[in-house]
């Protein structure tokens, strides 16, 4: 397995790119550990698969170097990169049999044949198609068949890292669960570096443990799950991440006082805001506490969600969104409080922190 360097890589797809809006894939400079699973998580259009092409050498970059452990790989093919990918549809031979499939990557590398016993009937185990080792793979339903496809790119221990392109998109809601968890103990038991595009939260807040948040083009945030929804370093992320989202209020702030529409509130640190346009406050609506108390809210819905509320409300002149547990009373002239320490501070959509002394 690798460590992965993306040294300053840009891609444009047309000729002649002028401005950064001609760029699928802006600035990328980052370091990926030996063994890590990452997940790249975005909005269509983002420039995920952009990224996973250059890392798997399907795209050269229009400008940077990718290296693993330190070799620049740049100019090097798929193959020669020695990497394993799982696309969003199956790839997998329809005429050879389910066992076959799953040996064929490994005889192909000069595997013994009792080495390749043992690792395609550990792999049938995994993907829970043993009974079927010895049916033709044309046939299987689409899930089983992407489940080979897993297994395939699973199966070889001698890859530098494995690519996946969200492939759990054809598998039922139930199976998904199942191999989603299932990836996750493969990669904690052989230590994989794995790199996995998805658009989907949930997908990427239990497989990884980093997420690799995109938006036009940028990687935005490389945190953990806890991170992401603490201290979300751009409005995006705060907004993509949650549901409901983080909310995001337009704000003043001088020294530690931040002026809301009519109301002030005062932070633990003065936020470094020098030099900066549009100032936001972020606030999760788990943070935002409602009940007789504090700022003054107009309730104009409440969705029970089960074990919690979801109540929307108009806190000067701005929509928000609350999260109160399913006991809350909500009272007509409702108040809320924001927890001091859930307040996120955003300059021109970027987090920003306490002012160097
Ligand atoms: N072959 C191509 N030629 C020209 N433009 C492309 C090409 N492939 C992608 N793009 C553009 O590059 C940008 C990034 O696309 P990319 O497919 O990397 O995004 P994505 O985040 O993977 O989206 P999705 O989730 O829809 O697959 C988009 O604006 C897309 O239209």
């Amino acid at each position: 397995m690798a460590r992965i360097t993306l040294d300053h890589i840009r891609h444009a797809y047309g000729p002649n790119p002028q401005s950064e809006e001609d760029y699928a894939l802006r600035e990328v400079d980052h370091e990926w550990n030996d063994g890590g699973a990452y997940a790249l998580l975005g909005p269509s259009g983002c420039g995920k698969t952009t990224l996973l092409n250059i890392i798997s050498g399907l795209l050269q970059p229009s400008h940077g170097r990718i290296l693993f452990d330190g070799r620049d790989v740049t100019t090097l093919s798929t193959q020669a990169r020695n990497i394993a990918q799982v696309f969003q549809f199956p790839v997998i031979y329809d005429t050879m049999t389910v066992y076959d499939n799953l040996a064929f990557p490994l005889c192909n590398r000069g595997v013994s044949e009792a080495d390749v016993d043992r690792r395609v009937r550990d792999m049938l185990e995994i993907i829970d198609l043993s009974d079927w080792a010895k049916r033709k793979a044309r046939g299987l339903t689409a899930d089983q068949k992407q489940k080979i496809s897993l297994g395939r790119g699973l199966v070889r221990n001698d890859v530098n890292a494995i690519l996946f392109d969200e492939p759990l998109t054809v598998i039922d809601p139930h199976m998904k669960w199942v191999l989603r968890s299932q990836l996750k103990r493969l990669h904690k038991q052989f230590g994989f570096t794995m790199v996995y595009v998805t658009h989907d939260q949930t997908e990427a807040l239990t497989f990884a443990d980093k997420v690799v948040v995109m938006f036009e083009g940028q990687i935005v945030q490389i945190g953990t799950p806890a991170e992401l929804f603490e201290r979300p370093s751009h409005t995006f992320v705060g907004y993509f991440i949650g549901s409901p989202g983080m909310n995001v209020l337009p704000a003043k702030v001088e020294g530690t006082q931040i002026t809301l529409g009519q109301e002030s509130l005062q932070l633990g640190y003065a936020p470094d805001i020098a030099g900066r346009n549009r100032i936001e406050v972020g606030i999760r609506p788990e943070f935002i506490h409602i009940g007789r108390e504090g700022m003054p809210a107009t309730v104009t819905r409440v969705e029970d969600n089960g074990r919690r509320k979801i109540v929307r409300a108009t806190f000067e002149g701005q929509p928000i969104a609350i999260v109160a547990s399913e006991d809350t009373e909500i009272p007509a002239e409702a108040r809320i409080t924001f927890d001091p320490a859930a307040i996120n501070i955003y300059a021109d959509s970027w987090r920003v922190d306490s002012r160097a002394n």
